[in-house]
Protein backbone atom coordinates (compact mmCIF):
# COMPACT_ATOMS: atom_id res chain seq x y z
CA UNK A 1 0.00 0.00 0.00
CA UNK A 2 1.57 3.57 -0.59
CA UNK A 3 0.21 6.71 -0.72
CA UNK A 4 1.17 9.28 -3.85
CA UNK A 5 1.05 13.10 -4.01
CA UNK A 6 2.23 14.69 -6.77
CA UNK A 7 1.74 18.45 -7.60
CA UNK A 8 -0.96 19.11 -4.92
CA UNK A 9 -2.28 22.33 -4.33
CA UNK A 10 -5.18 23.67 -1.67
CA UNK A 11 -6.96 26.61 -1.46
CA UNK A 12 -9.04 28.46 1.11
CA UNK A 13 -11.53 31.56 0.19
CA UNK A 14 -9.37 31.81 -3.21
CA UNK A 15 -6.08 32.03 -1.36
CA UNK A 16 -3.27 29.15 -1.86
CA UNK A 17 -2.82 27.44 1.53
CA UNK A 18 -0.36 24.34 0.59
CA UNK A 19 1.52 25.27 -3.49
CA UNK A 20 2.83 22.41 -5.57
CA UNK A 21 3.77 19.82 -2.66
CA UNK A 22 5.00 16.68 -4.55
CA UNK A 23 6.76 13.83 -2.71
CA UNK A 24 9.61 12.36 -4.08
CA UNK A 25 8.82 8.88 -2.71
CA UNK A 26 4.97 7.98 -2.00
CA UNK A 27 4.63 7.08 2.23
CA UNK A 28 4.97 3.80 2.03
CA UNK A 29 2.96 1.33 4.08
CA UNK A 30 3.52 0.48 7.76
CA UNK A 31 5.41 3.63 8.10
CA UNK A 32 4.31 6.77 10.26
CA UNK A 33 5.54 10.54 9.01
CA UNK A 34 5.34 13.53 10.78
CA UNK A 35 4.14 16.79 9.29
CA UNK A 36 5.93 19.57 10.87
CA UNK A 37 6.21 23.47 10.16
CA UNK A 38 5.23 27.16 11.97
CA UNK A 39 1.92 27.64 12.80
CA UNK A 40 0.22 28.85 9.94
CA UNK A 41 2.42 26.91 7.09
CA UNK A 42 -0.63 24.77 6.06
CA UNK A 43 -0.49 21.41 7.52
CA UNK A 44 -3.88 21.25 8.78
CA UNK A 45 -4.92 22.39 5.49
CA UNK A 46 -2.69 19.69 3.72
CA UNK A 47 -4.32 16.52 5.98
CA UNK A 48 -7.63 17.96 5.81
CA UNK A 49 -7.07 17.59 1.88
CA UNK A 50 -5.46 14.02 2.20
CA UNK A 51 -9.01 13.30 4.30
CA UNK A 52 -10.82 14.93 1.46
CA UNK A 53 -12.27 17.68 3.46
CA UNK A 54 -11.24 20.06 1.21
CA UNK A 55 -11.21 20.50 -2.54
CA UNK A 56 -7.49 19.76 -3.84
CA UNK A 57 -5.73 20.25 -7.30
CA UNK A 58 -2.91 17.52 -8.68
CA UNK A 59 -2.76 14.11 -8.13
CA UNK A 60 -3.61 11.70 -4.35
CA UNK A 61 -3.23 8.35 -5.37
CA UNK A 62 -4.03 5.54 -2.91
CA UNK A 63 -2.16 2.16 -4.54
CA UNK A 64 -2.42 3.80 -7.79
CA UNK A 65 -6.14 4.97 -7.38
CA UNK A 66 -7.55 8.44 -7.31
CA UNK A 67 -8.31 9.41 -3.30
CA UNK A 68 -10.73 12.42 -3.96
CA UNK A 69 -12.71 10.02 -6.79
CA UNK A 70 -13.21 6.81 -4.22
CA UNK A 71 -16.92 7.35 -3.40
CA UNK A 72 -17.79 8.81 -0.18
CA UNK A 73 -18.53 5.26 1.34
CA UNK A 74 -15.54 3.98 0.49
CA UNK A 75 -13.50 6.26 1.50
CA UNK A 76 -14.45 6.77 4.59
CA UNK A 77 -13.97 3.35 5.18
CA UNK A 78 -10.16 3.25 4.09
CA UNK A 79 -9.04 7.20 5.67
CA UNK A 80 -9.77 8.63 9.25
CA UNK A 81 -8.98 11.86 10.21
CA UNK A 82 -8.39 13.09 13.85
CA UNK A 83 -9.25 16.79 13.80
CA UNK A 84 -7.27 19.13 16.13
CA UNK A 85 -10.81 20.09 18.07
CA UNK A 86 -11.59 17.84 21.48
CA UNK A 87 -14.63 15.77 20.98
CA UNK A 88 -17.84 17.13 22.28
CA UNK A 89 -18.70 16.44 26.20
CA UNK A 90 -21.54 13.99 25.36
CA UNK A 91 -23.54 12.15 28.15
CA UNK A 92 -21.94 8.49 26.55
CA UNK A 93 -19.30 6.48 28.17
CA UNK A 94 -15.94 5.97 25.70
CA UNK A 95 -17.39 3.05 25.39
CA UNK A 96 -20.63 3.13 23.85
CA UNK A 97 -19.44 6.39 21.33
CA UNK A 98 -17.08 3.74 20.32
CA UNK A 99 -19.17 1.31 19.83
CA UNK A 100 -21.81 3.41 18.32
CA UNK A 101 -19.69 4.61 15.41
CA UNK A 102 -18.16 0.99 14.81
CA UNK A 103 -21.92 -0.14 14.36
CA UNK A 104 -22.72 2.42 12.01
CA UNK A 105 -19.82 1.84 9.75
CA UNK A 106 -20.92 -1.72 9.51
CA UNK A 107 -18.47 -3.31 11.61
CA UNK A 108 -20.51 -6.42 13.63
CA UNK A 109 -21.00 -6.25 16.53
CA UNK A 110 -18.71 -9.11 17.69
CA UNK A 111 -15.67 -7.41 15.64
CA UNK A 112 -16.78 -3.73 17.22
CA UNK A 113 -16.38 -5.18 20.68
CA UNK A 114 -12.82 -6.94 19.83
CA UNK A 115 -11.51 -3.77 18.84
CA UNK A 116 -12.69 -1.94 20.96
CA UNK A 117 -11.39 -4.02 23.93
CA UNK A 118 -8.05 -4.02 21.83
CA UNK A 119 -8.13 -0.34 21.67
CA UNK A 120 -8.51 1.04 24.95
CA UNK A 121 -6.06 -1.50 26.04
CA UNK A 122 -3.73 -0.17 23.59
CA UNK A 123 -3.97 3.30 24.73
CA UNK A 124 -4.87 2.42 28.07
CA UNK A 125 -8.07 3.68 28.64
CA UNK A 126 -10.03 0.70 30.03
CA UNK A 127 -10.48 2.30 33.26
CA UNK A 128 -11.86 4.81 31.58
CA UNK A 129 -13.90 3.16 29.51
CA UNK A 130 -17.40 3.18 31.57
CA UNK A 131 -17.23 6.65 32.56
CA UNK A 132 -19.17 9.35 31.02
CA UNK A 133 -17.17 11.41 28.55
CA UNK A 134 -18.50 14.68 29.48
CA UNK A 135 -16.94 13.86 33.29
CA UNK A 136 -13.71 13.53 31.47
CA UNK A 137 -10.70 15.86 31.30
CA UNK A 138 -9.63 18.14 28.09
CA UNK A 139 -6.31 15.19 27.59
CA UNK A 140 -9.17 12.01 28.59
CA UNK A 141 -10.82 13.38 25.53
CA UNK A 142 -8.66 13.46 22.73
CA UNK A 143 -7.41 9.70 24.08
CA UNK A 144 -11.22 8.83 23.37
CA UNK A 145 -11.28 10.22 20.17
CA UNK A 146 -7.63 8.59 19.17
CA UNK A 147 -9.46 5.24 19.95
CA UNK A 148 -11.90 5.86 18.12
CA UNK A 149 -10.15 6.76 14.76
CA UNK A 150 -7.78 3.66 15.69
CA UNK A 151 -10.60 1.11 16.28
CA UNK A 152 -11.75 2.13 12.54
CA UNK A 153 -8.44 0.57 11.53
CA UNK A 154 -8.23 2.91 8.31
CA UNK A 155 -5.69 2.29 5.82
CA UNK A 156 -4.92 5.97 6.05
CA UNK A 157 -4.31 7.38 9.52
CA UNK A 158 -4.47 11.41 9.47
CA UNK A 159 -4.07 12.82 12.75
CA UNK A 160 -3.82 16.74 13.22
CA UNK A 161 -1.92 17.57 16.20
CA UNK A 162 -3.26 14.95 18.67
CA UNK A 163 -1.01 15.12 21.60
CA UNK A 164 -1.91 19.06 22.11
CA UNK A 165 -3.69 18.19 25.09
CA UNK A 166 -1.88 15.50 26.60
CA UNK A 167 1.10 15.59 29.45
CA UNK A 168 4.61 14.12 28.91
CA UNK A 169 3.89 10.66 29.07
CA UNK A 170 0.97 10.15 27.31
CA UNK A 171 2.37 12.06 24.26
CA UNK A 172 4.86 9.03 24.33
CA UNK A 173 2.23 6.50 24.85
CA UNK A 174 0.31 8.20 21.78
CA UNK A 175 3.44 8.12 19.16
CA UNK A 176 4.34 4.88 20.29
CA UNK A 177 0.69 2.83 20.20
CA UNK A 178 0.07 4.88 16.82
CA UNK A 179 3.50 3.23 15.03
CA UNK A 180 2.68 0.06 16.71
CA UNK A 181 -0.57 0.33 15.13
CA UNK A 182 0.14 1.32 11.87
CA UNK A 183 3.31 -0.99 11.45
CA UNK A 184 1.13 -4.21 12.26
CA UNK A 185 -1.66 -3.63 10.57
CA UNK A 186 0.34 -2.29 7.09
CA UNK A 187 -1.23 1.30 7.35
CA UNK A 188 0.17 4.82 6.53
CA UNK A 189 0.18 7.39 8.98
CA UNK A 190 0.41 10.81 8.87
CA UNK A 191 0.74 13.07 11.98
CA UNK A 192 1.14 16.68 12.16
CA UNK A 193 2.84 17.31 15.02
CA UNK A 194 4.64 20.55 16.92
CA UNK A 195 6.61 19.01 18.72
CA UNK A 196 9.99 18.05 16.29
CA UNK A 197 11.72 15.81 19.67
CA UNK A 198 8.12 13.90 19.12
CA UNK A 199 8.74 13.55 15.42
CA UNK A 200 12.50 11.82 16.07
CA UNK A 201 11.62 9.67 17.99
CA UNK A 202 8.68 8.21 16.95
CA UNK A 203 8.35 8.89 13.28
CA UNK A 204 9.64 6.99 10.07
CA UNK A 205 10.30 9.88 7.77
CA UNK A 206 9.45 13.69 8.12
CA UNK A 207 7.85 16.34 5.83
CA UNK A 208 8.34 19.64 6.53
CA UNK A 209 6.13 22.36 5.46
CA UNK A 210 6.39 26.47 5.58
CA UNK A 211 4.12 28.74 3.51
CA UNK A 212 2.35 26.11 2.07
CA UNK A 213 5.25 24.63 0.47
CA UNK A 214 7.25 21.35 1.24
CA UNK A 215 10.75 22.30 2.58
CA UNK A 216 12.51 18.90 3.44
CA UNK A 217 11.30 15.35 3.07
CA UNK A 218 13.51 12.54 4.94
CA UNK A 219 14.62 10.28 8.05
CA UNK A 220 14.13 12.86 11.04
CA UNK A 221 17.26 13.28 12.19
CA UNK A 222 18.33 13.60 8.42
CA UNK A 223 16.07 16.44 7.59
CA UNK A 224 15.84 18.65 10.53
CA UNK A 225 19.36 20.12 10.92
CA UNK A 226 20.47 23.40 12.22
CA UNK A 227 20.12 25.14 8.50
CA UNK A 228 16.70 23.87 8.16
CA UNK A 229 15.65 25.01 11.60
CA UNK A 230 17.11 28.28 11.22
CA UNK A 231 15.95 28.93 7.85
CA UNK A 232 12.05 27.55 8.88
CA UNK A 233 11.46 28.18 12.45
CA UNK A 234 13.99 31.43 12.85
CA UNK A 235 15.56 29.39 15.84
CA UNK A 236 19.39 28.56 16.41
CA UNK A 237 18.87 24.95 17.04
CA UNK A 238 20.84 21.54 16.71
CA UNK A 239 20.09 17.88 16.99
CA UNK A 240 22.46 16.08 19.18
CA UNK A 241 22.63 12.26 20.53
CA UNK A 242 21.39 12.34 24.18
CA UNK A 243 23.24 10.09 26.63
CA UNK A 244 21.29 7.32 25.64
CA UNK A 245 22.39 7.94 21.77
CA UNK A 246 18.92 9.04 20.92
CA UNK A 247 18.84 12.18 18.34
CA UNK A 248 17.55 14.88 20.65
CA UNK A 249 16.35 18.66 19.45
CA UNK A 250 18.37 21.63 21.55
CA UNK A 251 17.21 25.14 21.26
CA UNK A 252 20.19 27.27 21.88
CA UNK A 253 18.15 30.91 21.19
CA UNK A 254 15.29 33.04 19.18
CA UNK A 255 17.37 34.67 16.44
CA UNK A 256 15.41 37.96 16.37
CA UNK A 257 17.16 39.16 12.94
CA UNK A 258 15.39 36.41 10.80
CA UNK A 259 11.98 35.15 10.38
CA UNK A 260 10.43 31.85 10.27
CA UNK A 261 9.12 31.91 6.46
CA UNK A 262 5.53 31.34 7.22
CA UNK A 263 3.08 33.59 9.79
CA UNK A 264 -0.31 33.09 10.56
CA UNK A 265 -1.59 35.59 8.22
N1 LIG B 1 -11.23 27.94 7.18
C1 LIG B 1 -10.27 28.71 6.64
N2 LIG B 1 -10.55 29.63 5.72
C2 LIG B 1 -9.59 30.40 5.16
N3 LIG B 1 -8.29 30.32 5.49
C3 LIG B 1 -7.95 29.43 6.41
C4 LIG B 1 -8.90 28.58 7.04
N4 LIG B 1 -8.27 27.80 7.93
C5 LIG B 1 -6.96 28.15 7.86
N5 LIG B 1 -6.77 29.12 6.95
C6 LIG B 1 -5.50 29.76 6.60
O1 LIG B 1 -4.65 28.78 6.04
C7 LIG B 1 -3.31 28.99 6.48
C8 LIG B 1 -2.76 27.69 6.99
O2 LIG B 1 -3.53 27.27 8.11
P1 LIG B 1 -3.41 25.80 8.68
O3 LIG B 1 -4.38 25.70 9.81
O4 LIG B 1 -3.48 24.83 7.58
O5 LIG B 1 -1.91 25.85 9.22
P2 LIG B 1 -1.17 24.91 10.29
O6 LIG B 1 0.19 24.68 9.76
O7 LIG B 1 -2.01 23.72 10.60
O8 LIG B 1 -1.11 25.88 11.52
P3 LIG B 1 -1.08 25.60 13.12
O9 LIG B 1 0.25 24.96 13.40
O10 LIG B 1 -1.14 26.98 13.68
O11 LIG B 1 -2.25 24.74 13.47
C9 LIG B 1 -3.32 30.11 7.51
O12 LIG B 1 -2.87 31.29 6.90
C10 LIG B 1 -4.78 30.24 7.86
O13 LIG B 1 -5.13 31.57 8.13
Amino acid sequence: MSLQITSLTVQRQRRRIVEDVSLAAPLAAGSLTALVGPNGAGKSTLIHALAGLLPSGGQLLLDGASLPALPLRQRSRQVALLPQSLPQSVGLSPYELLLGGLLANGVGRREAEARIDAVLRRLGLLDLAMQRLDTLSGGQRQMVALAQVLARQPRLLLLDEPTSALDLRWQLAVLGAVGEDVRQRGAIGVIALHDLNLALRACDRVLVLAGGRLQADGAPDAVLDAALLRRVYGIAARIEPCSQGRPQLIVDQLLPESHPEALPS
